[in-house]
């Protein structure tokens, strides 16, 4: 082979496009660190059974394996990287401030305690969090917020999130968007990706370009972004992805060579169940889409366009249907509504994920088998549907598109 430029690893240009690599977490003892105090911090509805879970999430990735993907275990490459002493200590000091230790003493004392444990270790305690039982009595501090914070039980909280690997970050052609997250409870997971694109050699930095950085102030979350086609892309704006950064994206993209014409921004009512734009609609053929229907007249969509280079154009669209049919240059378009016809099923399968559908290939998606009206649907339309089992995994709110982070999909 010529020696020439080098390719980023990777390269997503579409939603649909044959799943090759993907990125996952799976659920571990930091699910354990649920209690029913903290839930709604937490971003959790209830507490779920981690035994099964891990089998369910298990199957997920086996399921994805037998298609014929192959999987990155997020832990697996944290501690790769942390096998570097330097890059060891610099983690462990952005997890202590990202959580507020900042007093001289609890830092130092946490810190020379984190520096005396393995990669794997540290990698393990960055996502279950350190609780204050489990520090040896000669490292415990007596600080101020010791005492005053005497009944929380932890020093670094647990992330029981990461398992929804969609949101921290995304691949958006051969480059990536570190994200900016919404809430407090999520921070450390977009963090936990940017040490592995700055340190990762799977990452290829050189020539992945970074479309949005997690220290940014304005928060955008993966699950709103859909990479429709090489040339589309649409965003949600609404309860996690504000509008001012999606304009900051929009520069950072348009300023590139990237080959993106258009971004259609898709605003959603800010609440709950539709957290992010992935939980009422995803792509899951050239032309289909599942939607929720009880959306359908709240969304407004806004159109950015480039327009030479660095610069773009703003403007208010009509009909969200519409707009994806022009930008998609597509004659028609297949809406197929989670729930089937009715309203009440399509409420609640909804809640249960049934929207949130992740093709694996064009016309091939996994879903939850509990959604069992929306799969039904998915196949009269002409979908094949690779069926899991989900009663724990949902418990988080999300599903198989949710709990995955696509690195690589085939062009289409
Ligand atoms: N893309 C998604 O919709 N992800 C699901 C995230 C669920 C998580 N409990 C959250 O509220 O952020």
């Amino acid at each position: 082979m010529a020696a020439g430029k080098q390719q980023s690893f990777l390269d997503v240009t579409s939603e649909i496009g044959k799943l090759q690599a993907v990125l996952l977490h799976k659920p571990g003892k930091e699910l354990e660190k649920l209690t029913p105090k903290h839930l709604t911090e937490l971003l959790f509805d209830d507490i779920p059974w981690l035994k099964k879970m891990r089998k369910e999430h298990d199957e997920f990735a086996d399921t994805l394996r037998q298609m014929g993907t192959t999987i990155y275990y997020v832990d697996d490459l944290l501690k790769q990287v942390l096998e570097n002493d330097e890059v060891k200590k610099l983690f462990i000091q952005e997890v202590l401030h990202g959580d507020q230790i900042i007093s001289p003493e609890l830092n130092q004392a946490l810190f020379s305690y984190l520096a005396e444990k393995t990669p794997e270790e540290v990698a393990e305690i960055a996502v279950a969090g350190l609780y204050k039982k489990d520090l040896p009595d000669e490292k415990k501090p007596r600080t101020l917020a010791d005492y005053v914070y005497r009944d929380r039980p932890q020093y670094i909280n647990a992330i029981p999130n990461l398992y929804f690997m969609r949101d921290p970050a995304a691949v958006i052609g051969n480059g990536i968007s570190i994200n900016s997250m919404r809430t407090e409870a999520r921070k450390r997971e977009p963090m936990i990706i940017r040490y592995l694109y700055d340190y990762h050699p799977l990452f290829k930095k050189e020539c992945s370009p970074m479309w949005y950085n997690c220290s940014m102030p304005h928060s955008i979350e993966g699950g709103d972004i859909l990479v429709l086609s090489k040339e589309v892309i649409a965003i949600g704006s609404g309860e996690r992805t504000s509008p001012y950064a999606i304009e900051l994206i929009a520069k950072k993209l348009f300023a590139d060579e990237h080959p993106l014409k258009e971004i259609l921004v898709v605003h959603i009512p800010e609440i709950r169940e539709f957290m992010h734009l992935d939980t009422v609609l995803t792509m899951i053929d050239r032309d289909k889409f599942t939607i929720y229907p009880g959306i359908r007249d709240k969304v407004h969509v806004y159109k950015l366009s480039r327009q030479g280079k660095d610069n773009f154009k703003v403007s208010a669209e009509n009909n969200l249907i519409k707009s994806l049919k022009k930008s998609l240059k597509l004659p028609a378009l297949d809406l197929i509504q989670t729930g089937g016809e009715d309203d009440v099923t399509a409420a609640r399968e909804q809640w249960n994920d049934g929207t949130n559908t992740l093709a694996i290939a064009p016309g091939v998606v996994m879903t939850y088998s509990r959604n069992e009206v929306s799969n039904e649907a998915l196949r009269k339309h002409g979908i094949d549907v690779v069926e899991i089992e989900g009663s724990e995994l949902v418990r988080g709110r999300g599903g198989p598109r949710c709990m995955s982070m696509p690195l690589v999909r085939e062009k289409l």
